[in-house]
């Protein structure tokens, strides 16, 4: 007979998401019950964010200290390899959850190991390891967060060529002598920068125009040219048509439209991702298998007040630290709610843009930095996003390598800053930073998009000399001498 258990919220999907609404509901004094299948974490902890930039962090490093005189005679050689794989094993735990086990432990909530399926309303149904059954109750919530997987289009010869996805490309322990990648977005940019770095000859395979395609044109136009400058082949316009390998250990072949044939030891597909609800019990709930869960700005699923989603699930903004927002709104809302004794209770001025209980950040002010050599970072609008919403806007630019902190950093610095001004209201509705270190100038700018700070008072947000934030003055000055 299948045990059922009650509890005040169940959460299926341990990943950064999940975790993160138990962390809320547990310190509302929820009991939570947190559903598992692969390891507590997530693909951010174990195949993705961590990995990915404990490969990129000694990348990175090594080409801005090629930059620094007196510095480059000494980091002139290759990256020791080994030493980085051990890195990057140090920070996924060797792949094993034992620390984020002990953390739940500690606030109190309570671990399934095992595959779980929503089973109608209020009802989770658990198939542990062993082949276990568990049903478990959820007096207040039932909150999904199976986030998203690699999605390998179904070119012809493709599942015998056994291609990378973002799980081997962040877990790989052997550098390919030739990576092709296939793929224009950030995946793609990040691990074509890792590997070239670590001694692979990569070859990028952009279907677009250019790289990075979601963000302002320079983005893409400067990481590809410092990958250029660094080795890697980037081809823009070109689509992969088949793939052939005939060897299960020998080199692997794509082959282009127009027939072109490329040979490499190891190809990434890197063409994006897809949710994980085709074996999650949706249909028994009213919901289409296999689909995105749409929520509305408060994470929960139309028509059912107990049921949330949040994280890539809900495919709002593929981003951990914008799934763990929603999970600390989601948490946060689940808790008032129970403590009201009723889901339906109207939340008031907190279910309003900005309220306690509105992921508005997820369309106004998504921040995203990516660990590309220049790191690229961007919050809010780009210029095309914004005239496309229909905003009488400005945008202004500035050569990040002419302020002093830029040249300072490293000789001949790169990048590009751009602001986005919202005209009608003085306020910005967008920011991209390129350059090295740009990823940590990027939440300044989500402070003035979310704050909408008014232009004028950003004249009293004084940057410190002699630092690359002073790009801000520069887009300032840029704004007021350009005029209407
Ligand atoms: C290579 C790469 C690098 C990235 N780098 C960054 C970065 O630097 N910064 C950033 O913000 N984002 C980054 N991302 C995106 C980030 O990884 C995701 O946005 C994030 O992992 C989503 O978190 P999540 O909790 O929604 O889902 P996930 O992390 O996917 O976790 C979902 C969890 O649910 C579990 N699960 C699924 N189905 C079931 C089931 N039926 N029963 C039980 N458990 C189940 C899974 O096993 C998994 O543990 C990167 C992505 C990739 C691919
Ligand atoms: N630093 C970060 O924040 C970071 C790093 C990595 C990934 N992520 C997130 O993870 C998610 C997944 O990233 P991603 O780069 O895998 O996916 P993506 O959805 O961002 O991009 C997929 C790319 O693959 C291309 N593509 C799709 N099918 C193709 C085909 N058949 N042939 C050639 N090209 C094809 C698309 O044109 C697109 O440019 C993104 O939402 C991203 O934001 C974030």
């Amino acid at each position: 007979m299948t045990q059922e258990v009650e509890y005040d919220v169940v959460v299926l999907g341990g990943g950064p998401a999940g975790e993160n609404v138990v962390d809320r509901t547990r310190a509302a004094g929820l009991s939570t019950a947190l559903v598992e299948a692969e390891l507590v974490g997530g693909e951010c902890s174990y195949w993705a964010c961590i990995p990915s930039k404990a490969l990129l962090r000694p990348a990175l490093a090594r080409a801005d200290a090629r930059r620094v005189p007196g510095l480059a005679g000494a980091v002139g050689g290759p990256l020791d390899a080994r030493a980085v794989f051990d890195h990057r094993d140090y920070w996924t735990g060797g792949w094993k959850d034992g620390g984020q086990h002990d953390w739940l432990a500690s606030i109190g909530a309570h671990l399934h190991r095992g595959h779980g399926r929503l089973a109608g309303e209020r009802r989770v149904a658990v198939e542990g390891p062993e082949g276990e059954h568990v049903l478990l109750a959820a007096r207040h919530a039932v909150v999904v967060a199976t986030g998203s997987r690699a999605v390998v289009p179904p070119l012809p010869g493709i599942a015998g060529a056994r291609p990378w996805t973002s799980r081997e490309a962040t877990s790989a322990h052997r550098v390919p002598p030739r990576l092709l990648v296939v793929g224009g977005s950030v995946v793609a940019a990040e691990m074509a920068t890792a590997w070239q770095a670590l001694g692979s000859q990569v070859t990028v395979l952009v279907r677009g125009e250019r790289l990075l395609p979601r963000m302002e044109p320079f983005a893409g136009e400067l990481v590809a040219e410092a990958l250029r400058e660094a080795g890697a082949v980037v081809r823009t316009g070109v689509s992969a048509e088949a793939v052939v390998r005939e060897e299960a250990d020998g080199p692997v072949r794509v082959v282009l439209e127009g027939g072109e044939i490329l040979e490499g030891d190891e190809l990434l597909m890197a063409t994006g991702r897809a949710p994980r609800t085709e074996d999650i019990g949706l249909e028994t709930v009213g919901l289409e298998p296999g689909e995105w869960i749409a929520v509305d700005d408060g994470l929960r699923v139309p028509g059912h007040d107990w049921l949330y989603a949040v994280g890539d699930v809900n495919h709002r903004a593929l981003l951990t630290h914008q799934g763990k927002y929603q999970a600390r709104i989601a948490g946060a809302a689940i808790a008032a709610r129970a403590a009201a004794g009723t889901a339906g209770r109207p939340d008031g001025a907190a279910a309003e843009p900005w309220g306690a209980y509105a992921a508005t950040a997820d369309t106004r002010a998504l921040p995203q930095a990516v660990f590309t050599d220049p790191e690229a970072a961007a919050v809010g609008l780009t210029l095309a996003e914004a005239e496309r919403a229909g905003h009488r806007v400005r945008a202004v630019d500035c050569d990040l390598g002419a302020v002093s902190g830029a040249g300072l950093y490293a000789d001949g610095y790169r990048g590009r800053a751009r602001m986005v001004v919202d005209l009608d209201r003085e306020v910005l509705l967008g920011a991209t930073f390129v350059g090295a270190g740009a990823a940590e100038l990027v939440h300044a700018a989500t402070i003035a998009v979310a704050g909408a700070v008014p232009i004028a008072r950003l004249w009293h947000a004084v940057p410190a000399f002699p630092t690359i934030s002073e790009v801000w003055l520069r887009l300032l000055e840029a704004y007021r001498d350009q005029g209407d």
